[in-house]
């Protein structure tokens, strides 16, 4: 799917300074974008503006030709949409292998619930399941209850339940926040693996932003730069006089 916004600003009823402001942007069907920009430059409210999460006072957002600010039109954006979000939204109670494969749950007939009632997976699942895991290196924590697991586990089913359910478009934010240099590689690398699917990431790190092949960094909540080659220039004038939002 592709994504385009067009002067999207968004503002926050406690706040002076605009979240979002007068952004366009065109991402195309199939791209990888990262967004990149220090805390608070407004990378989690432009995915949950693709999202519907957040309506933005002005502007238009199209995702895959659908607005996200109707309830009807958001259903089939999000049917097709994988996010994994900051601190995650895994259901407490249920196993890992549980929540790796809910978001295919709209496509599960009867044995297939009746599998997961039991606390299996739907055997057309597991051995994606199984692979997915063990590249992120969750595969012995599989039966474990999520709540039992550390906040860059949990990162890590999410990131196995977004990718298992085929969406078109994949939101990350911060995947790879509490991840070590090893599984948060792993975790670049198998969202740089969605061939033909429209990848956006956020992310601070630098050296995970220049795997992708379009940074687009955010500052103060407008773009400030959209291209590949990020030099150490353009990363410090991203990063220079940080203003720490009102
Ligand atoms: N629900 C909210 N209510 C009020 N202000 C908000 C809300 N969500 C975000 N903001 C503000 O909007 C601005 C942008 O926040 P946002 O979370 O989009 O930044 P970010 O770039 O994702 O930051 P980080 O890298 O720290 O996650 C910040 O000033 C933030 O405090």
């Amino acid at each position: 799917m592709n994504i385009e916004l067009t002067g999207v600003s968004a503002s926050f009823a406690d706040r002076d300074v605009p979240a979002l402001d007068d952004i366009s942007l065109t991402i195309d069907q199939g791209e990888h974008v990262v967004l990149l920009g220090p805390s608070g430059s407004g990378k989690t409210t432009l995915l949950r503006c693709i999202l519907g999460a957040v309506v933005p006072q002005t502007g238009a957002i199209r995702v895959g030709g659908l607005n996200p600010a109707l309830p009807s039109e958001l259903r089939a954006i999000r049917r097709k949409t994988g996010v994994v979000r900051q601190g995650n939204d895994l259901v407490l109670g249920l196993r890992a292998q549980t929540n790796a494969v809910l978001g295919t749950a709209p496509t599960w007939g009867m044995r297939e619930w009746a599998a997961v009632l039991r606390g299996s997976i739907p055997s057309r699942y597991q051995e994606r399941v199984h692979a997915l895991a063990e590249t992120q290196g969750i595969r012995a924590l599989l039966r474990a209850r999520v709540e039992h697991l550390s906040g860059g586990q949990r990162q890590r089913v999410a990131l196995v339940r977004a990718v298992l359910a085929e969406p078109q478009l994949l939101l990350a934010d911060e995947p790879t926040s509490g991840l070590d240099p090893v599984t948060s590689q792993a975790a670049v690398d198998t969202l740089r693996e969605a061939d033909g699917v429209t990848v956006v990431v956020s992310t601070h790190d630098l050296t995970i932003a220049r795997q992708f092949p379009r940074i687009v960094a955010l500052r103060g909540g407008r773009v400030c730069y959209d291209g590949g080659e990020l030099t150490e220039r353009d990363a410090e004038e991203i990063y220079q006089g940080t203003a720490v939002s009102a």
